[in-house]
C-alpha cells in the first residue's frame, strides 16, 4: 500500500534455530532499558515480537507501559541496550507501524472528520494535522472510504471527531492507523473508559488486522479479560522487574508476587483472571542498581 520497500527483519537470535518454521522478529529488543534522569523505569528487556502475534503490555500506573511503546514508535531513544523495528532503526520504520493511541483526543483534532484523520494515516502524517482533502486522488479517496468501511465507521465518515462517542472515535483511530497496511501495531490502552460492547468491538477489529494480515500487534491495558484469548505473551511491568511469558506462566500469583514484592493472589474464575492485592493504583518504586528481574530470579521463564 504504502509503495515502499519495507526494511528487513533481522536474522536468528542465537536459540532460534531450534525453532524450525518460526518466522523473524519484526520487533527485536535486546536489553533494552528506559531512564528518566535517575530513575530506570526499565531495563533488561528482551523482546522478540513475531508476525501475527498479540503481545498485552501490563503493569501499575507509571512502570512504563506508554514510555515502551514511544520508544517503538522511536519516539523516545533507549538509555539501554538495543531495538530494531523491521531490522531497522525504529525511526525508519514508521511507515510500517500503526499507533493507536489513548482515548481522548487532541483539542485541535475535533474538528477533524473522521475521513481526514484515515487521510493523514495514509500520508504518514498519523501526529500531526495537514489541511483537508482536496487534491487527493481517487484512489486515495476510494482507499479512505474502504478504510472506514473496514472499521465499520462510514456513517460518520464526514463527521467532526469531537462530535463522535469515545468508541466511534477509537474506531477512526484504528481506521487511521491500519491506512498504511503496517506490519506493526501499536495501541496504548485503545480500550480505555470504553464500555464492554464497544471494547469488544475494538478488539475485534485489532485482532482480524492480525489475523488477516499477519500485523504483529503490542497492546498496551490495564485490563486483561477482554483480550485473554487473543494474548500469545504477556509482558508484566512491575516494581521489581518484569516477566514476559504466556498468559499462564506470567499471570500466576507465584509470578505477580515476585514482580510486586508482596504477596499477590492470581485466581480464575469462570475464564476471567482476578488479581488480589496487586495494588494497580500504587506508583511504582524504582528498582536499585542491583535489583533482580523477577523473571531472572523466578527461573520459570521458557
Ligand atoms: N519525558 C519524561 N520525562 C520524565 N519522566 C517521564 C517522562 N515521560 C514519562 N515519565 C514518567 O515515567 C513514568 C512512566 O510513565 P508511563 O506513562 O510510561 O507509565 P505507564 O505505565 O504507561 O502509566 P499509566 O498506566 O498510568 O498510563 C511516570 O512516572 C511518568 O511520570
Amino acid at each position: 500500500m504504502t509503495g515502499e520497500t519495507p526494511p528487513s527483519v533481522p536474522g536468528p537470535r542465537a536459540g532460534d534455530a531450534d525453532v524450525p518454521g518460526r518466522q523473524a522478529p519484526l520487533i527485536r529488543m535486546t536489553n533494552g532499558g528506559l531512564r528518566y534522569g535517575d530513575r530506570i523505569l526499565w531495563k533488561g528487556l528482551d523482546l522478540d515480537v513475531r508476525p501475527g502475534e498479540f503481545w498485552a503490555v501490563l503493569g501499575p500506573n507509571g512502570s512504563g507501559k506508554s514510555s515502551l511503546v514511544q520508544a517503538l514508535l522511536g519516539r523516545r531513544p533507549l538509555t539501554f541496550g538495543s531495538l530494531r523495528v523491521l531490522g531497522a532503526d525504529p525511526r525508519r520504520a514508521a511507515r510500517h507501524i500503526g499507533y493507536v493511541p489513548q482515548q481522548g483526543t487532541a483539542p485541535a483534532h475535533d474538528v477533524v472528520r473522521a475521513r481526514e484523520l484515515v487521510g493523514y494515516g495514509l500520508d504518514g502524517h498519523r501526529f500531526g494535522l495537514r489541511l483537508g482533502l482536496r487534491g487527493r486522488g481517487a484512489a486515495t479517496r476510494h482507499r479512505i472510504d474502504a478504510v472506514l468501511e473496514a472499521v465499520g465507521a462510514s456513517a460518520y465518515a464526514n463527521a467532526p471527531l469531537g462530535t463522535l462517542s469515545g468508541g466511534e472515535r477509537q474506531r477512526v483511530r484504528i481506521g487511521q492507523a491500519l491506512a498504511t497496511d503496517p506490519r506493526v501495531l501499536l495501541c496504548d490502552e485503545p480500550t480505555l473508559s470504553l464500555d464492554l460492547h464497544h471494547q469488544r468491538a475494538v478488539t475485534e477489529l485489532i485482532d482480524r488486522r492480525r489475523r488477516d494480515h499477519g500485523t504483529a500487534v503490542v497492546f498496551v491495558t490495564h485490563e486483561i479479560n477482554p483480550v485473554l484469548d487473543l494474548v500469545d505473551q504477556v509482558l508484566y511491568l512491575a516494581p521489581h522487574g518484569h516477566r514476559i511469558g504466556p498468559p499462564e506462566e506470567v499471570l500466576t500469583s507465584r509470578s505477580l508476587s515476585a514482580l510486586y514484592g508482596s504477596r499477590v493472589d492470581v485466581l480464575r474464575v469462570r475464564g476471567r483472571i482476578v488479581v488480589v492485592g496487586a495494588h494497580d493504583q500504587q506508583p511504582v518504586h524504582h528498582p536499585g542498581p542491583d535489583a533482580e528481574h523477577a523473571r531472572e530470579t523466578d527461573g520459570a521463564r521458557p
